[in-house]
């Protein structure tokens, strides 16, 4: 199968914010493993025969993967738009987004060498289905086949909400996952023994990839069900005892109300994704909605919260 490599190419006023503003756009569209390229600081001449390519670089570029499907176009579209949106009105970023074929065994060799089974909890490792691992007593296997939507459990928001999950569910629960990815967290719900397991997420490459993955980790059908939508349009009446959410924190602003409506009395809502610039009014919102903060874990510059309906 090919992959189309999307790159992004930009020069701003400000790099390094630049640079987490389009890995938060690819971040938020559920790419995983960017590669990101930066032109050396300062020249020494010895460099260019250490890696001509590096030396004649001039430009910061980032870029992301995905599988060249029926998907492809509209997901090229979805890129299109949302650099748009962000950069458009901007005076102090240049940017150019360009899409390139690849045929995928180049890549996957290229990644899947360096993947191996990674303890991102107290009890959770995360084992790529291609290698072998033997659990310690009390570790839960968490089986992946990386590579499609985003959720190794290596990235910081991933591994934060499944410390928090590891803490505070205790088994019997309806969980919803909202952004649901890869599925992992739909996976670590039923390894905590929840009684009933929802995910969505807007993303149909995403609904795919969970569905593979449950059935992987053989999370019976009868409990778990996957839906491609925003958590307004699939959830009407029903009500859950744990929402879980690794979302970008203007995306989980927007949400906060309709978890609050989804959410039973007493239920814990858990939220990832959000960077510390962001967290003071994801704080003030989760508060505006109803609920008391618990527990705010943090990783780099990653925060995760859990709080209380
Ligand atoms: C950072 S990934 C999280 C994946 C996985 N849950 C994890 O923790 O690793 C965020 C996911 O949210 C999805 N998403 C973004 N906005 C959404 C929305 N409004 N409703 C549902 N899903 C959304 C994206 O498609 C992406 O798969």
């Amino acid at each position: 199968m090919k992959l189309i490599e999307a790159k992004i190419i930009f020069d701003a006023d400000d790099i390094k914010k630049t640079q987490e503003e389009i890995e938060s756009v690819f971040y938020e569209f559920g790419a995983q493993g960017l590669k990101i390229e930066e032109p050396l600081e300062n020249k020494n001449p010895l460099d260019y025969y250490r890696d001509e390519r590096q030396f004649l670089m001039r430009d910061y570029s980032i870029s992301s993967y995905f599988p060249m499907n029926f998907y492809a176009d509209r997901k090229k579209e979805m890129y299109r738009k949302a650099f748009e949106e962000k950069f458009q009105d901007r005076d102090d970023v240049v940017y150019s987004l360009d899409f390139y074929e690849l045929e995928e065994e180049d890549y996957q060799n290229a990644w899947k060498k360096y993947l191996y089974p990674e303890k991102v909890s107290r009890r959770f490792v995360v084992k790529p289905t291609w290698r072998e691992y033997e659990a310690e007593k009390d570790e839960v296997v968490i089986e992946l086949d990386p590579g499609r939507a985003f959720g190794t459990g290596s990235h910081p928001t991933t591994s934060l909400c499944l410390k928090l999950m590891e803490d505070y569910v205790k088994g019997g629960e309806s969980v919803i996952d909202v952004g649901t990815g890869s599925g992992i967290l739909m996976v670590a719900a039923d390894r905590l023994e929840a009684d009933e397991i929802w995910g969505v997420d807007i993303d149909e490459l995403a609904v795919e990839s969970t569905k593979e993955n449950l059935e992987l980790n053989r999370v019976s059908t009868e409990k778990s069900k996957v839906f491609k939508g925003n958590l307004l349009e699939i959830v009407k009446e029903k009500k859950f005892d744990v929402v879980v959410a690794n979302i970008l924190a203007d995306v989980i602003l927007m949400l906060l109300d309709d978890m609050a409506r989804v959410i039973k009395k007493d239920g814990l809502i858990i939220l990832s994704g959000i960077i510390e610039d962001k967290v003071t009014e994801v704080e003030e919102k989760i508060k505006s909605a109803g609920f008391e903060i618990l527990e705010v874990k943090k990783d780099k510059e990653w925060r995760a919260i859990a709080a209380r309906a």
